[in-house]
């Protein structure tokens, strides 16, 4: 299969790289359009595939076009890809917000597919959830399905404006993780910890912690309940998150991202 990436940033390289590492696309037959000179130059010298700076004649061979530039950057991508896609040629479309009707517009093409990955696609341990244009057929969407799964895990979507909420949860998902993690680290370090042993003590917790979940028969509550000890340290902790209203925070923030992803596609 002949894919063609255009916006090589994390998000495009991650799927290029695990296209590579699975053999399902040849480097020969990957076309990296990065229009950013430093980040071309590093493509070239880490030979991921043929690197180019432009959108030209050379992107109506591929089978397949991967959209990853940020959706700020999509205007101007589909002037110049207009006149160079064919009629058989599958979209997917990475970009946050965008809508699937948007893009076919814009190209004045059919085949369009959009899916909302995260970073732990670099590992091979992605989540991406992905919609179809009801013209894509089963065959192209089996292909890209297959793609993607060597991202990490896929679910397909029948309803494509679930995807603003999908974006909002595990598209940003890590982001909230990594500040999680961060605010009980800076939390160690504030009781005396030097940031090293913080971060051992709060990087461990939660490895050991995610294996407990996806492991106990317990629900989330009966884990949180079987670390709260009646009058205990953890209840202390649990009041001031509800009294801080740290969970709604959290939810708040999720509708926030789900909201701008709304707002991108205007
Ligand atoms: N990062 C994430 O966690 C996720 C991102 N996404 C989506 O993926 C897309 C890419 O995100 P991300 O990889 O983080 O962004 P990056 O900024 O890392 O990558 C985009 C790349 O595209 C380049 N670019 C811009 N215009 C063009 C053009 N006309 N032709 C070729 N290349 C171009 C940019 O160059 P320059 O920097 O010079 O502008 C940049 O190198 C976004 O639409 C985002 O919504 C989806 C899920 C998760
Ligand atoms: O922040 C963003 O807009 C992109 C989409 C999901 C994750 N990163």
């Amino acid at each position: 299969m002949k894919v063609a990436i255009i916006g090589c940033g994390n998000m495009g390289m991650a799927f290029a790289n695990s296209f590579i590492q699975y053999n399902l696309v040849q480097k020969a037959d990957l076309l990296l359009v990065e229009k950013n000179q430093e980040r071309g130059l590093q493509l070239q010298e880490q030979k991921s595939g043929i690197v180019v700076d432009t959108i030209s004649s050379k992107i109506s061979q591929a089978d397949l076009i991967i959209l990853s530039v940020k959706p700020q950057d999509y205007p101007a991508v589909s002037l110049d890809l207009k006149s160079y896609i064919n009629m058989s040629q599958v979209i997917l479309s990475i970009m946050a917000g965008i809508p699937i009707a948007q893009i076919q517009s814009s190209l004045s093409h059919d085949l369009v597919i959009r899916a909302m990955p995260n970073t732990p696609a670099l590992l091979g341990m992605g989540m991406t959830a992905f919609a179809a244009a009801e013209q894509v057929g089963l065959s192209d969407i089996r292909k890209v399905e297959n793609l993607i799964n060597s991202t990490g895990r896929a679910v397909f979507l029948e309803d494509e404006k679930l995807l603003d909420a999908v974006t909002g949860l595990s598209g940003s998902g890590p982001a909230y993780f990594f500040y999680l993690i961060k605010s009980m680290i800076d939390a160690g370090v504030a009781m005396g910890f030097d940031p090293a042993m913080s971060s051992l003590l709060v990087k461990q917790t939660m490895l050991g912690s995610y294996h407990l979940m996806q492991t106990s028969d317990k629900t989330l509550d009966e884990l949180i309940q079987a670390v709260a000890s009646k009058g205990g340290t953890t209840e202390a902790a649990l009041r001031v998150f509800q009294e801080k209203l740290v969970g709604e925070g959290l939810q708040q923030g999720i509708y926030a991202a789900r909201d701008r992803a709304v707002e991108l596609a205007k």
